[in-house]
């Protein structure tokens, strides 16, 4: 059995032990009304509602659930002058509707870049060149897929959306010159209010491509003010994703972006004391970010409720949707009296979005927009790959063969480079992948024994030994960090020069996640995977994957890959890449109909369009 389906259901077990453990234990109150019980709005409910208009706030000034693209019709005009206004007061105000629920939060509000806020010197400073980490010509001729109604445009620069000041003064903190792909296509898409299913590889800045837009609407929201009912809260926004790192690092990115627009986001994730969770919540939610089963117990405690969310994004989507985390999911989206699909708006992003998840996924988006930028479930061309085939027997002393030979090529721990002028910490930082806990446990002392500071994550650790064993590697002073399949999706550790798969997975989505941790953000990156008997399952979709990437396939793997009939499912590569087009336009296709010749006519992007070739509906994308 796979560690990664292991740890994820047992982590997401263990969120839901505890939450049940607490919703028995928890006395009942008097005053309470499940929020699932309850049939009205939040503005049908009794009580000390914070907020001027209470439920209403979200529903825009009709009060009735529109769609955010009919909702935004006519706001043009406040939202230039409130991001002006923002401006011209120095760009500390509380957003376009000055969205101080109440308590002035700029006052208290860390800075969280630091004490790296001189935006007129970062103005000055900037250029392509040193800026950013992002190398764009690495993203020169992608291929783009869009297809959906009423596509808006991309953009090529921040400038051209309406962002607002305040938040385009973070995007040039965070050194930002220019929109990534993903997001020069994304946040139009988003910003008009579309539902959307966003394939985009590894380290492409997905991020920001939906916590942008969703920051931005809840600027623009008519009604500014943050509601709770007696201690339940109402988050606007609600961003869900599989591991506690990865909420952790997402919350870290929203608030860079939200800083000092009045927009407040909150994080909760099983392992860390909820009472903390609670508190913070308490003092006021816009945007949630969190790991589905401390959200079930959130919601099972009604210390927040969904009612209000008007935008849902699911991070890892087609991780979010398989059979580890898909009752859940469903439970938090449809039975938490979260506004339905169509009311609320729903983004779905991931690197991977196999066919039938993508069918799934559908049952949460109202007529979605879908977006392939890349080649989808690929991994990118800045990885260079190498498979060597290896017993197992064998797989310690050849993973000493690569750690010393890396030590001799002075890639290996920490290097200060031109530390006076940029203080830049120049690390080559190498993560390992293994199948089990044990495994990880074990391999980790071998390394130490062996000369090699190193430290582990999975999930029999502590939340707090995970948290320091991610401190310990992204510092350096533990450059290997061997892991099980929790750290394979979303983290973004800068310097990740090595990622080695010493236990390939199972699933080929898998190890383009794994592989992903290096290669990121325009940088180049070095993945090596140890392959034998054990894996021929793997084999066919990894000298796929791998000729794809213009990467050297060996030619004992050609051979297995010849011989393989395929695994499970998910390996099934037939019909399109990984999931990498609509399913929408391959059943219509299948059908002989032609879903997209309807209602698009007049539209640029109406139809199934490949924005760097051009080629017609109906014709193979590039990576098909
Ligand atoms: N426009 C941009 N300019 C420069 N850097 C950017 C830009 N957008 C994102 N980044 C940086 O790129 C890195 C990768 O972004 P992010 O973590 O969002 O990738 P991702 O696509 O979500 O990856 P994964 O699929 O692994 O989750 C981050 O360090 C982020 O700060």
């Amino acid at each position: 059995m796979r560690t990664s389906w292991a740890d994820s259901v047992s982590n997401s077990a263990a969120e839901i032990a505890i939450s049940d453990k607490n919703s028995l234990r928890r006395p009942t109150r008097s005053t309470y009304v499940p929020p699932h019980l309850r049939s009205g709005s939040i503005s049908d409910l009794s009580g000390p509602v914070s907020g001027t208009n209470g439920g209403s706030r979200w529903t825009g000034s009709d009060g009735g659930g529109t769609k955010p693209e009919l909702r935004r019709q006519g706001q043009g005009n406040s939202y230039a002058t409130a991001g002006r206004d923002a401006a011209a007061g120095g760009g500390g105000g509380g957003g376009r509707n000055n969205r101080s629920g109440g308590w002035d939060r700029r006052e208290r509000e860390v800075n969280p870049f630091g004490n790296d806020d001189k935006i007129d010197d970062i103005k000055q400073n900037f250029s392509e060149q040193e800026n950013s980490g992002i190398n764009f010509d690495a993203y020169e001729d992608i291929p783009v897929e869009v297809s959906g109604e009423n596509v808006p445009p991309p953009v090529n620069t921040f400038a051209e959306i309406d962002l607002g000041e305040i938040l385009n003064q973070n995007i040039r903190r965070c050194k930002y010159v220019k929109p990534t792909p993903i997001q020069r296509h994304a946040i139009p898409i988003a910003l008009a209010g579309k539902d959307l299913m966003a394939c985009a590889q590894t380290g492409s800045g997905k991020t920001a491509a939906f916590c942008f837009p969703i920051i931005s609407g809840i600027m623009r929201e008519p009604y500014a003010q943050r509601s709770h009912v007696g201690r339940t809260v109402y988050p606007l926004g609600l961003i869900l994703s599989p591991t506690r790192e990865l909420s952790c690092q997402i919350h870290d990115e929203a608030k860079k972006f939200s800083y000092q627009t009045g927009v407040k986001v909150v994080v909760a994730y099983g392992g860390a004391p909820i009472n903390q969770q609670l508190r913070e919540l308490e003092r006021g939610v816009d945007i949630l970010v969190a790991t589905p089963g401390r959200l079930v117990d959130l919601l099972e405690r009604a210390r927040v409720s969904l009612q209000a969310v008007r935008y849902l994004a699911l991070d890892e989507a087609d991780r979010m949707l398989d059979m580890g985390f898909e009752p859940q999911i469903r439970k938090i989206v449809e039975q938490m009296n979260m506004p339905n699909r169509g009311v609320r708006q729903t983004m779905l992003f991931s690197a991977t979005f196999p066919r039938e998840i993508q069918r799934l996924a559908s049952d949460f988006l109202s007529n979605h927009i879908f977006l392939a930028v890349g080649r989808v479930g690929s991994s990118t061309d800045l990885i260079v790959q190498r498979v060597e085939y290896v017993l197992e027997s064998d797989k310690r002393s050849h993973l000493m063969d690569l750690l010393h030979a890396q030590r001799e090529n002075g890639n290996h721990g920490k290097v200060i480079r031109d530390y006076l002028v940029s203080l830049t910490l120049q690390l080559a930082l190498t993560l390992v992948f293994v199948e089990t806990k044990k495994g990880a446990d074990s391999l980790e002392h071998w390394l130490c024994m062996n000369g090699f500071p190193s430290t582990t994550i999975h999930g029999d650790r502590t939340q707090q030994e995970r948290e320091l064993a991610l401190r310990s590697f992204k510092s350096g002073k533990t450059p290997i960090l061997v892991a099980t399949d929790v750290a394979a999706r979303g983290l973004d550790i800068p310097h990740v020069a090595h990622v080695v798969n010493f236990d390939l997975p199972n699933d080929i989505d898998d190890y383009v996640h794994r592989i992903g941790r290096t290669g990121r953000a325009g940088k180049t990156g070095l993945a090596t995977a140890f392959f034998n008997e054990s894996n021929l399952s793997l084999a066919r979709p990894l000298a796929e994957l791998m000729q794809e990437a213009s990467q050297e396939v060996p030619a004992w793997l050609t051979h297995y890959a010849s011989r393989a009939r395929y695994g499970g499912n998910k390996n099934r590569r037939s019909g399109g890449r990984f999931g990498g087009s609509d399913f929408r336009r391959e059943e219509s296709i299948g059908k002989n109909l032609d879903y997209y010749s309807g209602g698009n006519s007049g539209n640029a992007y109406g139809g199934l369009v490949d924005i760097s070739g051009g080629y017609a509906p109906g014709v193979t994308s590039a990576w098909d």
